[in-house]
């Protein structure tokens, strides 16, 4: 479903992403973990199309959208939910995920996307900004819903989120998996939220892959070894 081949990305002369490959089948969640400063918000914005990727292709269900911009490649199927998750803090929880309806052409919000937040429909007049950390998160998994991803990346969506809203969004996460059977792509530091939701895990440092393994085969004392500083 996602096909990355030779992704390079550079901060002027400085390469930060080196070379990666990796592909993502349909209906398959995948973390990409790393410390802070490893190079997943950077892959993560240039898979995007927010950075420029200095070499490589990319294609999404075998459409290469390499030299897309962000929004052509999100009509094509990539939807992204940023670090920090960037809700629009003036617009209520409804007209925050009416912006992702602008690709989609739907007029209503599917009734879909409030069965899987409740708490969005109970809240949809209030202001994005008024919201917790992790009811924000679940408005911006819900806008970029909104645009029927093919694949959808999440970078970092515990961050800063308390630990039992961590595990409704594990669920939330292979909820959708099951009922859309769309790829997932998430970028993590937190190993006990990839083990609830990854069908295979890969570590990033300095901006190349260093270890991948499935969910079952996972050694969690080595993925923790590379994980702390
Ligand atoms: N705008 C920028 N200009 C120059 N270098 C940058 C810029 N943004 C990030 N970098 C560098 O690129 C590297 C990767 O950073 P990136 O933010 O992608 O890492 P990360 O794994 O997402 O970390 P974090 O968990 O802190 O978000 C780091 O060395 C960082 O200093």
């Amino acid at each position: 479903m996602l096909d990355v081949d030779n992704l390079k990305v550079c901060y002027g002369q400085s390469e930060v992403i080196h070379g990666l490959n990796f592909s993502v089948p349909q209906n398959e969640t995948l973390a990409i973990m790393g410390r802070n400063g490893m190079g997943k918000t950077t892959l993560f914005k240039s898979l995007i199309g927010i950075l420029p990727m200095s070499e490589g292709s990319i294609a999404v269900d075998g459409v290469d959208v390499t030299k897309n911009e962000s929004y052509q490649r999100v009509e094509n199927g990539i939807a992204y939910v940023p670090q920090g998750r960037m809700i629009f803090p003036t617009l209520t929880v409804q007209e925050n995920i009416e912006t992702g309806m602008e690709v989609s052409k739907t007029k209503k919000i599917p009734e879909e996307i409030y069965a899987l937040f409740p708490v969005l429909r109970d809240m949809r007049h209030r202001k994005g900004g008024n919201l917790s950390g992790g009811q924000q998160q679940q408005l911006a998994i819900a806008r970029a819903l909104v645009t029927n991803p093919k694949v959808l990346l999440l970078d970092e969506p515990t961050e800063g989120i308390q630990p039992s809203i961590i595990k409704d969004i594990a669920n939330v996460l292979n909820e959708i998996k099951k009922i859309r059977d769309i790829t997932i792509i998430v970028s993590e530091q937190v190993l006990s939220f990839t083990m609830a939701v990854a069908d295979r895990i890969i570590v990033i440092d300095k901006g190349n892959f260093i270890h991948e393994d499935l969910r079952d085969d996972v050694d969690t004392d080595k993925i923790k070894k590379y994980l702390s500083v």
